[in-house]
């Protein structure tokens, strides 16, 4: 997951492989709550990681559930409808998807049982109504007490004064939000124990019906059987019991589909982008979202389980949609109807308002932001693709979908945009509610045209501190990180290991152009061994410095060093990176200091690290190093004639990272 400040997505133009979904939040968290309440253990694969599903499990394993992870399954042992914990404080993030289905079991328990429960959640949670459910629960007995603003958590449930009663007439309104019934349907089994059954009549059209089915479909399989009247009625038969399904696996999430069945619509490639996980059969209504984005002109197949996505018509066909029914897929829609051929309108997301944030606003604004005309009214969004795009830093306002959909307003040359421009994902991290790998996910199957792909280089002479700042600043960025002085590095040791002599080219040609070497998260690896403190010796960063002057062995390590081009960017250090490796650079530094200052900081990290050394001899091996890499005939170390000359000297890191950050800005669109 991405966790900076903000994240550039490169113009895209294509899409191709297999992108596989993480599971459902909406069935993940049903899910998670019925297993909660039921008696015995319940084996959940395929459940959704994120920040939702996390407060969840967390809110369960406080109320008493016991909770065992395991790889990609979750086992719960259920409370069984008993209350074993009769006081707790839970904290449930930004998750509607627990906080209301958690009200109604609690308020529900702690009326049979007695109890004390507080739920709370961030400051937007806060701002979600929940008076509707509050009052469906209060007319049977419920004592939920709110803590701050009537109508919104946080909220206290205690125990019931006089008990439960009226459960044969229970109302509550549908047309705000489906899950205040959800929530009632999941809670209420738990109040027919005593022989009666519950019904409850919805007040006003209900929205997001599918929603519901799925509530539905998941209590069919812990055993519950309710009967329905069309979709105002529903009647929960007296003494249901959660019965385990012991196993289930989580769909994928079908709103989470609609990003790459997007992208898939409208980028070039040919290829048809396959999406695992979620296909035709799902029960979740933001599969209809294959229905709109047919309309609008993509190709899509599909089976059970998966779906297969190609461009057909393009400039999309714009669309006329009531999106009641899919309400999350439908943000995708409003960022596609920018690569539609005139204005589409989306109508019946009144719900927009209360979710992660007011949707109908922050979208128009970030469409705005890009270039695009739109207008709204409370249940409504209409727009219309930009004349001339714009590069836009777009605001998240902590909504993982906005997020999501803004990514495919990089495809902008797909729209015709003339330059391609990137998009700039503000707080991309919020991602994290729903899908915290979604970025990885799509620069998976993305594909850019390689000046696209922005770089970063950082040459400099040893120990001036270019791999510190490469490496904070591509932390800074997102991007891959290039050290490409440990490739040099690694030659030298597998040279030593094999006893190559130094000065035997085509034998060090030969070695490096099959070099094993593998940069990952767990170390750098040369065949079946981690290298990483190895290729820090000083004596194989001089045997680097001497093979590093032969051409051949410089032609068959530049596949690895070129290999690091990838999405979203790349921040490369070492002597050549801006001269001759990656001259299309946008940015090239050129990173000095004193030989008595880097001789001083190279003593200061071995020093650190528990190997001695002196001062003086160091400072004598790094002019020795910086003469060779200067003077040597080929790719010699020397700045680039466009580069960015800073002595760091007297500067700090952080110093040094904010003035290259800086000059980055300015290079891009977003400056
Ligand atoms: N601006 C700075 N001020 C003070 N110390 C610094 C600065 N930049 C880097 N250093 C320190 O200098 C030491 C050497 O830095 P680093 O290893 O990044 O250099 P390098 O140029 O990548 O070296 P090499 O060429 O050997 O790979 C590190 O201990 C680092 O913390
Ligand atoms: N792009 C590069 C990177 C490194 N080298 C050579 C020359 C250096 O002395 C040696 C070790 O590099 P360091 O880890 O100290 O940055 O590798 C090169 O020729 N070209």
């Amino acid at each position: 997951m991405y966790t900076t400040r903000f994240l550039d997505v490169p113009p895209l133009d294509s899409v191709a492989g297999t992108v596989r979904l993480p599971g459902s939040k909406s069935i993940s968290n049903r899910v998670l709550l019925l297993a909660g309440l039921c008696e015995g253990e319940t084996v959940i694969d395929g459940l959704l990681a994120s920040d939702d599903t996390e407060v969840m499990l967390q809110a369960l394993a406080a109320l008493g559930c016991t909770v065992e992870r395991s790889g990609e399954a979750v086992c719960i042992r259920g409370i069984g409808g008993e209350l074993p914990v009769r006081e707790a404080d839970l904290f449930l993030g930004n998750a509607g998807t627990a906080m209301r289905p958690l009200t109604a079991a609690l308020a529900v328990l702690a009326a049979v049982h007695g109890g004390a429960f507080r739920l709370h959640g961030v400051a937007r949670m806060h701002e979600r109504p929940i008076g509707d459910l509050v009052d469906a629960l209060r007319a049977i007995g419920c004592r939920i007490d709110y803590e701050a603003a009537p109508g919104y958590p946080p909220l206290r449930i205690g125990a019931a004064p006089s008990g439960l009663h009226a459960l044969d007439a229970i109302r509550v309104r549908g047309d705000v939000s489906s899950q205040f019934l959800t929530a009632l349907l999941l809670a209420l089994p738990l109040a027919t124990a005593g022989g009666s059954s519950a019904r409850i009549s919805v007040d006003g059209e209900l929205i997001s019906k599918p929603y519901v089915g799925m509530t539905l479909q998941l209590l069919e399989r812990f055993g519950i059987a309710v009967e329905r009247d069309g979709w105002q009625r529903f009647t929960i038969p007296a003494n249901s019991q959660y019965r385990s399904p012991r196993t289930l696996r989580v769909e994928g999430d079908a709103s989470s589909a609609s990003y790459f069945i997007g992208a898939a619509a409208i980028a070039a490639g040919g290829q048809p982008l396959r999406i695992e996980g979620v296909g035709l059969d799902s029960m979740q209504g933001d599969i209809r979202f294959v229905d709109a984005a047919r309309a609008m002109g993509a190709q899509v197949d599909g089976g059970a389980g998966w779906l297969e996505v190609r461009r057909g018509t393009l400039p999309l066909r714009p669309i006329d949609l009531d999106c009641k029914h899919l309400p999350d897929a439908a943000m995708t829609l409003a960022v596609l109807a920018l690569f539609a051929e005139g204005t589409s309108r989306l109508t019946g997301i009144a719900s927009w308002r209360v979710k992660e944030t007011d949707r109908i606003a922050a979208m128009a604004t970030e469409l705005r932001r890009i270039g695009a005309a739109v207008e709204t009214t409370d249940d409504s969004i209409a727009i219309t693709p930009p004349a001339e795009w714009r590069a836009g830093a777009i605001k998240t306002y902590d909504d993982h979908r906005v997020a999501m959909c803004f990514a495919l307003a990089a495809f902008s040359r797909c729209a015709g945009a003339a330059p391609a421009l990137p998009v700039r994902i503000l707080d991309p991290r919020c991602v994290g509610k729903t899908f915290p790998d979604f970025f990885e996910a799509l620069f998976g199957v993305a594909a850019a045209r390689p000046d696209d792909i922005p770089v970063l280089t950082i040459d400099g002479p040893t120990a001036s501190g270019k791999g510190t700042l490469a490496s904070a600043v591509a932390a800074r960025l997102g991007y891959h990180l290039l050290d490409s002085g440990a490739v040099y590095r690694a030659a030298a040791l597998a040279a030593s290991r094999a006893g190559v002599d130094r000065d035997d080219e085509p034998a060090l040609a030969d070695l490096a152009a099959r070099l094993d070497l593998r940069f990952g998260a767990d170390g750098v690896w040369l065949g079946g061994d981690e290298v990483g403190e190895s290729l820090r010796l000083e004596a194989i960063g001089s045997l680097a410095s001497r093979i590093s002057a032969w051409p051949r062995v410089r032609r068959a390590l530049l596949d690895i060093q070129l290999a690091f081009h990838r999405l979203p960017g790349l921040v490369a250090d070492g002597r050549d990176m801006g001269t001759v490796v990656f001259p299309v650079a946008r940015l090239k530094v050129f990173l000095t200091a004193s030989a008595a200052q880097r001789a001083e900081r190279r003593y200061r990290q071995l020093i650190s690290r528990g190997i001695s050394a002196n001062i003086d001899s160091l400072r004598a091996d790094l002019e020795a190093r910086d003469a060779r890499d200067q003077s040597r005939s080929v790719s010699p170390s020397r700045p680039a004639p466009d580069a960015l000359l800073l002595d760091n000297s007297a500067l700090s890191i952080e110093d040094s990272v904010e003035q290259v950050l800086a000059a980055w800005q300015a290079r891009t669109p977003f400056g």
